[in-house]
């Protein structure tokens, strides 16, 4: 089993200075400055954890390339990309207020961006079997005109249609774990019924006005955009419910060419940014079913880009558990501190109706 791994010390520099929406700094009214809470660590101490631990032996390491404005463009519009690159030496914010962005943070967007690319085309060229793509800045939450929720451009939608392009795959899925919907990878595929796009998050986080189980794809894309809110306090039990109920019958029906997955970790116990309960070892099941699935379907082509997750001490080992499944080890990190064991970790009747209620909607998928 071959895995790459995308990773590169620039991510770490994308600065996002102080909060801008979530605390916004005022002396005036007792408002202290506070980091933006989209900063390099977390995702630094995946790395991090990921070389301490060895595990950075088993994995084929793939040198990322700034996406192009060609490719770029397959995706977001010139008007947006062009804000961008004039703000690129003075920094400034990706379009929602709350992207705030640094000197230089748009060359690293497209290393992000480009960092997606090639892990898709590894995968894709075999060179590897599956990838997981640490890339910084995230970017499900971006649209064709605009940067949002701390993504500046759609890492995984511009790789999609870049790989689409340059080698033909024709049938992508996109599994998106984050705990935010994902609003952008679904705008740009809505109407596109080669790209199945799924999203399990929870209801009405963020954008609290989409992700709902009525978002369903328009034209020839009805029935390939499938969300699946779920409750706040949602854990092990009712991901792996809503994985194997929904996800993977999906993703039989769809028979992608490739497995695509937005791996964000904040769904984890301690996140935040999100108000759910999943653990490193829950993680680690989720990934095993959807690499199962891509076994079966697609000889075990699954790309994994990194979105958000915000917890510097716990992102780590929720990364690490699905880059270990990729990987194929046997003897997984027994991670000290699991919160496997919180009240009602398991599936829940209310968690329940909500993935019945998305298990409705697979018979749109042909
Ligand atoms: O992790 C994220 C970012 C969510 C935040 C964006 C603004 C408030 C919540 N998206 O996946
Ligand atoms: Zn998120």
């Amino acid at each position: 089993m071959a895995s790459g791994y995308v990773y590169h010390e620039l991510y770490g520099w994308h600065d996002t200075g102080t909060h801008a929406r979530l605390a916004p700094a005022d002396s005036r009214r007792g408002i202290q400055p506070y980091r933006h809470i989209e900063n390099d660590d977390a995702k630094r101490r995946v790395h991090e954890l990921v070389v301490a631990t060895g595990l950075i032996d088993r994995l084929t390491r793939l040198t990322p390339r700034q996406a192009t404005d060609e490719e770029i463009l397959l995706v977001h519009t010139p008007g947006h990309l062009q804000r961008l690159v004039d703000a690129n030496d003075t920094g400034g914010d990706g379009g929602d207020g709350g992207t705030p962005f640094g000197r230089g943070s748009v060359d690293i967007a497209r290393l992000a961006a480009g960092g997606v690319i090639r892990a898709v085309e590894a995968v894709l060229d075999g060179e590897v079997d599956n990838a997981y793509a640490l890339v910084r800045p995230p970017g499900h939450h971006a649209v064709p005109d605009s940067g949002m929720g701390f993504c500046l451009f759609g890492n995984i939608a511009i790789a999609v249609q870049a790989a689409r392009r340059s080698r033909g795959v024709e049938r992508v899925a996109v599994v998106d774990i984050d705990v935010h919907h994902g609003n952008g990878t679904q705008a740009v595929f809505y109407e596109d019924p080669a790209v199945l796009a799924l999203s399990l998050h929870q209801d009405r986080m963020f954008p609290s006005d989409s992700g709902f189980l009525t978002e369903r794809g328009a034209g020839a894309g009805f029935g390939y955009t499938l969300n699946l809110p779920l409750p706040p306090g949602t854990g092990n039990g009712g991901y792996l419910e809503a994985v194997r109920r929904v996800v993977l019958p999906a993703l039989h029906r769809f028979r992608p060419d490739l497995v695509v997955v937005a791996a964000g970790f904040d769904a984890s116990a301690l996140d935040p940014l999100g108000r759910m309960m999943v653990t490193p070892k829950g993680y680690r099941e989720i990934a095993k079913m959807v690499v199962g699935a891509a076994e079966e379907l697609c000889d075990g082509r699954v790309v994994c880009a990194h979105e958000g997750g915000y917890d510097p001490a716990y992102v780590p080992f929720c990364a690490n558990a699905v880059i270990e499944v990729l990987a194929g080890v046997e003897d997984p990190l027994d991670v000290p501190f699991g919160f496997d064991d919180l009240g009602q970790q398991e599936l829940q009747p209310h968690q329940d109706a909500a993935i019945a209620a998305a298990e409705e909607l697979l018979g749109d998928i042909g």
